[in-house]
């Protein structure tokens, strides 16, 4: 569906099951030219194995929205390549990698991004009707039944709470059961308890369900939800930590400080 034109040893090979569900390589993103350039991404290396769950964490300014807007095909690399399942972003043209996030590509931004004149079930439903793909009512029922929206789908988003809405955000993420769900800081917006209450249900979508996560986050009890914290600083990679802990992940962020 999506043809390679490199050879195919330069390549990965879209159908290996054994190809991570994401991967970075030689990442690099600048914006601006001459002195006023600033390198936001500097050469990221890195593959997100299939079901897996990452915290992408670091200082302000450290790179993170723009290494996760790359990896999901919402900003091009000025060098370096980034694979989905094996499929190269770059070898698609702009009609199609529209088509490919829309069908691979799950998102959850901290502002819900739901279209206010439709009801939750016509929110969650609506990327597969935009992809011509029939719902799967099985994994529909199983996704609202889980995330406890079952009474709430005939409402629209202004007669939703804050963490309603974000659960019908991630219910449309999940439903094309894309390669890769994409979480921008997705309880910014929420109180503790209900921010907690969603991390959970992103776990689940790992646990559950098979999916691979993204998610940048400041919070480093958030990171605890994931199975990596990878930190960035000055657009590099500064380190992972496996089952990160709380206090970990504060002691990590210290150093990627201490060494700006
Ligand atoms: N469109 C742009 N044009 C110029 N510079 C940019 C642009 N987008 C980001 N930058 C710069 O790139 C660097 C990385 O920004 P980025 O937003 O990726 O960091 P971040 O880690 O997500 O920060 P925060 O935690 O504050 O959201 C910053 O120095 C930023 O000013």
């Amino acid at each position: 569906m999506h043809p390679h034109t490199e050879p195919a040893d330069a390549a990965p090979r879209p159908q290996d099951p054994q190809e991570p569900a994401l991967r970075a390589s030689g990442l690099v993103k600048r914006y601006g030219d001459g002195p006023a350039a600033v390198t936001a991404v500097a050469g990221v290396d890195l593959a997100f194995a299939r079901g897996g769950f990452t915290a992408v964490m670091g200082p302000s300014g450290s790179g993170k929205s723009t290494l996760m807007h790359l990896l999901a095909g919402l900003d091009t690399p000025t060098a370096g390549r980034v694979t989905v399942e094996g499929h190269d972003l770059a070898a698609l043209g702009d009609r199609e990698l529209t088509a490919f996030r829309r069908e691979r590509i799950g998102f959850v931004f901290q502002a819900f991004n739901l279209l206010p004149a439709l009801t939750a079930e016509e929110n969650v439903l609506l990327p597969l009707r935009l992809s011509g793909r029939r719902p799967d009512r099985a994994l529909f029922d199983e996704v609202v039944g889980s995330l406890g929206l079952g009474d709430r789908l005939g409402h629209r988003p202004g007669q939703l709470s804050g963490g309603q809405q974000q659960r019908v955000a991630v219910a449309r993420a999940l439903l094309t059961r894309p390669a890769v769900v994409f979480a921008d800081e997705p309880t910014g917006a929420l109180d503790v308890a209900t921010g907690r209450e969603l991390l959970g249900h992103l776990r689940q979508a790992c646990d559950r369900l098979g999916r691979t996560v993204v998610m940048v986050t400041h919070d480093p009890v958030a990171a605890t939800y994931a199975d990596r914290a990878v930190l960035m600083s000055d657009g590099a990679l500064h380190g992972t930590l496996d089952a990160p802990t709380a206090d970990g992940v504060v002691a990590a962020m210290a150093r990627a400080e201490g060494v700006r």
